[in-house]
């Protein structure tokens, strides 16, 4: 690729090639790399259709491409990996660059192998931290604890939750009393933790770099670093350290101070789940569950759309950037396929941001770059995969995403090329979305958010030369940055016409010069010689043009019957899942009821002796009332009474001295004072004799005193008050008739 083209490109595409797989059966290789020619690397492959097809040789350009004996390190270097990690580093001042590299291919062609390496090899990703942190060793920041640790999270714009490593690791071990990790589940352990002698052996040989000096511990509940990389030395010592890139450093800015902050997650069906927040056990179907996240612009990041809510873990020595590393892996979705053992069932996004901030100036708030990894699930047929069910519902949607991020790989190469506007679909999917929203210039630009750089990126196209050849052409025709396809080997009644070499080809839309067609051998007479040339041209040309339509839509019909069993599965599935859901519902309404109902009950039944009680204390306290009415009613009676007859005895007694008075002066009357009053006649009462009778004023009183009496005693117990009684008794004794 020239330089030009380079600089045009979102993404730098490099194919790499794998070897073949032990004791794999020796097939015909499906395509060729051409020879380097004036480049240092070959840059170009040849796609031989299988002889039974008569299909067009197709040539695709990609910036380099790797061969089969190409290691870990020669990708590494050639990729120019570390000339991304410089522009995050950002030597010169400043935010620096994003960078992003990313894998694709068909499932088993490498990808994993090529971003997290192997029981015995590092990856990229491995190689890119060390180097990372070798680069900024002697700028790390002095402790990644607090104030450190609130000052990256007020200046962190994705929303995140940021914990210092050791915690992060300490909690991951049961320490600090989180949610533990499940390691090696219904998920397979990563690549790197599986463990072989030689890995021993070459662990010993090689270390990772060193513990940064400036780091310091902070006392109190903070987990102690040394401690935590103690315990995990098990693990630490299992880990490949092969390549060994501790000769290798990218400048960095030496008046800043450093520090790296790990971020994992996944895309599986289009939905984004953090890799570092451990997942929870839903109690129906003893399935592991994460919240799914956003990807948005927030309010530190209001140009950009970052993923939301992430767990992130700061780290500053590359020993516990490896953990973290090691530890988000378990979480990811991997599965056992037709194609692939450990196959990744899911896109996965390893981030290493970059932060830093001016020595010294403890106020100045952080920034920098960040450095993407992504291991892309591999593309798959189905009938190969052999794959079903849920399985095949995840890999529809792994096709899906993939076919938009072709398109968006496709209209790169159309805008390099000077065919298309500089429009690239990346809206389509959360996987493109991710991949492309940061690979053009912010649109912003203020004090607080000034404007950012567009991100660089890496394609790493993985491809099996012995593998199968629909799969892979039709990767590598959406990934290629150049792409040429020539005539076919001659058909039949032109067979012997044309000339057999593969040179002749014809324009294609993709960048490769027009090569023109070859010499033919003429078997035809001189004189219609030029007429019949420009025929067997016209038709060679057509024929090329059938077959490649042919070809395309024997292609397009297997997409389609490909779509259809993955959407007929995708069908099944969700049915299944309906069930299953309803049943759920079904079970949590029942559920839910009864325990409304005993808690009605349980209310009823409160209330109702509460009502009792109430009821009782009602009667209780009317019973009082009673009792003490009747009581005061009945002394506030007889206090009357008393009165009463007091006031009468006095009165009697009254009565009685006033008689007896009365008898002493009629005893002691003279002759000529006035008679008696028995005797006077005025004051004699009608007798029974006819006479009139003694008058008996004493008897009268008697009477008198009887009938009050009586009528005391018909107060006491009739209605009328005691008052009432002495005022009539006091009427009585006026009356004039009866004194
Ligand atoms: N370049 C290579 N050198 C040695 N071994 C390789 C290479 N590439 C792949 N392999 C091996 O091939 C197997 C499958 O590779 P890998 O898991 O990386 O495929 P993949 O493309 O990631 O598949 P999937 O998309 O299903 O996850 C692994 O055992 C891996 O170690």
């Amino acid at each position: 690729m020239d330089p030009a083209s380079r600089s045009q490109n979102l993404f730098q595409v490099y194919l790499r090639l794998r070897p073949p797989y032990p004791g794999a059966p020796q097939t015909e290789r499906i395509l060729d790399v051409e020879p380097a020619g004036d480049n240092l690397h070959p840059s170009h492959i040849t796609l031989n259709p299988p002889p039974d097809r008569r299909r067009a040789i197709e040539r695709f350009g990609f910036t380099q491409v790797f061969e089969e004996d190409a290691g870990q390190l020669d990708v590494f270097h050639d990729t120019d990996t570390s000339s991304l990690i410089e522009g995050v580093l950002a030597p010169q001042g400043g935010d620096g660059t994003d960078a992003v590299v990313a894998t694709l291919g068909v499932t088993g062609s490498g990808k994993t192998h090529t971003i997290l390496g192997s029981r015995n090899q590092r990856g990229l990703t491995q190689l890119a931290v060390d180097v990372v942190f070798r680069s900024i060793s002697d700028n790390m920041v002095e402790s990644a604890q607090s104030p450190t640790l609130d000052s990256l999270q007020a200046c962190d714009a994705s929303e995140s939750t940021l914990i210092t490593a050791p915690y992060f690791l300490d909690g991951m071990n049961g320490d600090a009393g989180q949610t533990t990790y499940r390691g090696s589940g219904s998920r397979s352990t990563t690549p790197m933790m599986v463990r072989t002698q030689s890995t021993l052996s070459s662990a010993k040989t090689s270390t990772p770099s060193k513990v940064p000096r400036r780091i310091q511990q902070m006392p109190g509940s903070f987990p102690d670093q040394r401690r935590t990389l103690r315990r995990n030395s098990t693990l630490l010592n299992s880990l490949p350290y092969s390549p060994d890139v501790s000769d290798f450093v990218v400048p960095c800015d030496t008046a800043a101070e450093y520090v790296v902050i790990v971020s994992m997650y996944e895309v599986h069906n289009d939905r984004i789940y953090d890799l570092l927040t451990p997942s929870s056990q839903s109690g129906s179907n003893k399935d592991y569950r994460r919240r799914p996240l956003l990807f948005k612009p927030t309010e530190l990041s209001p140009d950009r759309k970052v993923v939301a809510g992430l767990r992130k873990v700061v780290c500053t020595d590359v020993r516990e950037a490896l953990l973290v590393l090691e530890a988000g892996l378990q979480e990811r979705r991997v599965a056992g396929t037709g194609s692939n053992s450990v196959s990744s069932r899911s896109h996965g996004f390893f981030c290493f941001e970059v932060k830093k901030r001016t020595f010294g100036w403890k106020n100045n708030s952080w920034s920098g770059s960040k450095l993407t990894i992504v291991d892309l699930a591999g593309s798959e047929r189905a009938r190969d995969a052999k794959t079903q069910g849920a399985t095949l519902v995840e890999a529809g949607k792994i096709n899906e995403s993939l076919m938009y991020l072709g398109q968006c790989l496709q209209s790169q190469s159309e805008i390099s090329a000077g065919r298309q506007a500089n429009v690239v679909p990346y809206r389509q999917c959360k996987l493109t979305e991710i991949l492309f929203s940061n690979s053009f210039p912010s649109t912003a630009g203020s004090y607080s958010h000034p404007r950012r750089n567009p991100q660089r990126g890496i394609m790493i196209v993985t491809a099996d030369p012995l593998g199968d050849f629909n799969a892979t052409s039709q990767i590598l025709r959406y990934s290629a940055l150049a792409r040429d396809v020539t005539v076919p080997r001659a058909p039949s009644f032109t067979g012997n016409m044309l000339a057999p070499s593969p040179t002749n080809s014809t324009h294609h839309n993709r960048p490769f010069g027009n090569a023109g067609f070859g010499s033919m051998r003429s078997h035809v007479s001189p004189f219609n010689a030029t007429d019949e040339r420009v025929t067997m041209e016209i038709a060679a040309l057509e024929i090329a043009r059938m077959s490649e339509e042919i070809e395309q839509l024997r292609q397009e019909s297997e997409m389609q019957s490909e779509a259809r069993i993955v959407a007929e599965a995708h069908l099944l599935s969700m049915e299944d899942r309906m069930i299953d859901m309803e049943a759920a519902v079904r079970e949590e309404c029942a559920l839910e009821f009864e325990q409304r109902l005993a808690t009605e009950l349980a209310r009823f039944k409160a209330s109702m002796q509460i009502e009792k009680e109430r009821h009782e204390e009602h009667w209780d306290r009317k019973v009082d009332i009673l009792e003490r009415g009747l009581d005061t009613g009945f002394e506030e009676d007889f206090d009357k009474e008393n009165v009463l007859v007091e006031n009468l005895t006095q009165e009697v007694e009254r009565l009685r001295r006033e008689n007896i008075i009365l008898k002493r002066e009629l005893a002691n009357r003279s002759p000529s004072k006035r008679k008696p009053l028995e005797e006077r006649e005025d004051f004699a009462m009608p007798g029974n004799n006819g006479g009139p009778s003694k008058p008996d004023s004493v008897s009268s009183i008697s009477r008198k005193f009887e009938r009050i009496k009586i009528s005391a005693d018909g107060a006491r117990n009739g209605p009328s008050s005691p008052k009432k009684v002495r005022r009539l008794v006091a009427r009585r004794w006026d009356d004039p008739d009866d004194v």
